[in-house]
């Protein structure tokens, strides 16, 4: 059951969400570069396209299959769709793989949400991923044939602070959905992995900082972002390692450490180590990101009053 040999993706299906930029792409790239049959799922055209010819520039050998499908992720049906128009290039076959690259954030403050962006937030965070998760588990258990669930949350999926109400909640459900799947799926034939990453230099980063509050976009200015090749190679790394939980570098490594739970650890003694770093660092670092916020008290209230935010006493 458990992967003795290492997972080698060449002439593997690797299904990739969120494939048309950013970290998605980037795994798409590698998988590709590695020989396996990529196809890419994202909603917009052009970037697929684009995408599309960046990808089959990469191409290793005629045989592969290469393609990409628009379909919006959030939506259960269409999730389903877009996983059943994906198989039928492979007569049928549903991916031996499937990396879940796809989501977004949109920082802000939580006083200034609504019901609809928190609803619209844990789609782009959680549902985004659980849709096709369980489209795919319900396929390859149908079908008696073996699989791989690779989802991506971020370092928010295990602490958060300011600013990420709408994002962090759906990267924490996401960690308790990999748990939940890592245990369940060993009735069948199919390995389960989430990673956990800080910044990655991609379009989905720089659009996230038009909206995030200056003293979140202070805090984060310590985790400088990581190109996605990087991160795309760790996280296949991991996925062939056989890691659930894949924590690309030291911080996530402090977090996962930190966090452990029933998670299997990677290096008991080594993941003792970073637990003692995290158990003396954390705090305070913690100290460090409220006394930057505190600080912002009297920019905050100026700035919501500014707004028309505050009840006016008559
Ligand atoms: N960048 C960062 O700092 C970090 C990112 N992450 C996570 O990594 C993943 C990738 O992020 P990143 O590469 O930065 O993001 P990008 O915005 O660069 O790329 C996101 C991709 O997902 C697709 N996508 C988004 N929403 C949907 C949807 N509803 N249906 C179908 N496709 C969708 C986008 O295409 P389109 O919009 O055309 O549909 C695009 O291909 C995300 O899950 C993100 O939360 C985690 C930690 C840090
Ligand atoms: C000894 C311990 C020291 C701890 C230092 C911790 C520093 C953390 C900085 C904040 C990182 C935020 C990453 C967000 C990633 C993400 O998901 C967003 N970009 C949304 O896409």
């Amino acid at each position: 059951m458990w992967p003795t040999k290492k997972w080698d993706p060449r002439g593997q299906f690797c299904y990739v969400t969120g494939g048309s930029s950013g970290l998605g792409l980037a795994v798409a790239k590698a998988l590709t570069n590695m020989g396996a049959h990529v196809t890419i799922v994202a909603r917009n055209e052009e970037r697929l396209t684009k995408a599309l010819a960046e990808l089959e520039e990469l191409r290793q050998n005629p045989n592969q299959v290469i393609r990409s499908y628009s379909y919006s992720l959030t939506d259960a049906d269409s999730s389903n769709a877009a996983l059943e128009v994906a198989s039928k290039d492979h007569g049928g076959k549903y991916p031996d793989a499937v990396f879940m690259c796809a989501g977004a954030a949109t920082p802000g403050f939580f006083v200034e949400e609504d019901a609809n962006s928190m609803r619209k937030g844990m789609d782009n965070s959680y549902w985004v991923q659980a849709y096709t998760a369980l489209a795919y588990t319900k396929a390859i258990v149908r079908d008696r044939t073996s699989g791989k669930l690779v989802f991506i949350s971020s370092l928010l999926g295990y602490m958060s602070m300011l600013g990420y109400s709408t994002y962090s909640p759906g990267k924490y459900a996401l960690r308790g959905l990999a748990e939940t799947l890592r245990s369940e799926l060993i009735l069948y034939d199919c390995t389960v992995h989430i990673m956990f990453p800080g910044n990655i230099d991609t379009p989905g980063y720089a659009e996230e900082n038009r909206t995030k509050p200056k003293v979140a976009l202070e805090v984060d200015s310590s985790d400088k972002p990581t190109a996605p090749d990087v991160l795309a190679t760790q996280l296949i790394h991991g996925v062939q390692r056989g890691d659930f939980h894949i924590s690309p570098d030291i911080l996530s490594n402090i977090f996962r450490s930190s966090t452990i739970g029933a998670t299997p650890h990677h290096n008991v003694l080594l993941d003792g180590l970073y637990a003692v770093v995290g158990w003396i660092g954390l705090p305070l670092w913690r100290q460090g990101v409220d006394s930057k916020v505190l600080k912002h008290r009297n920019e905050h209230d100026e700035y919501l009053a500014a707004k028309g935010f505050f009840k006016t006493v008559l």
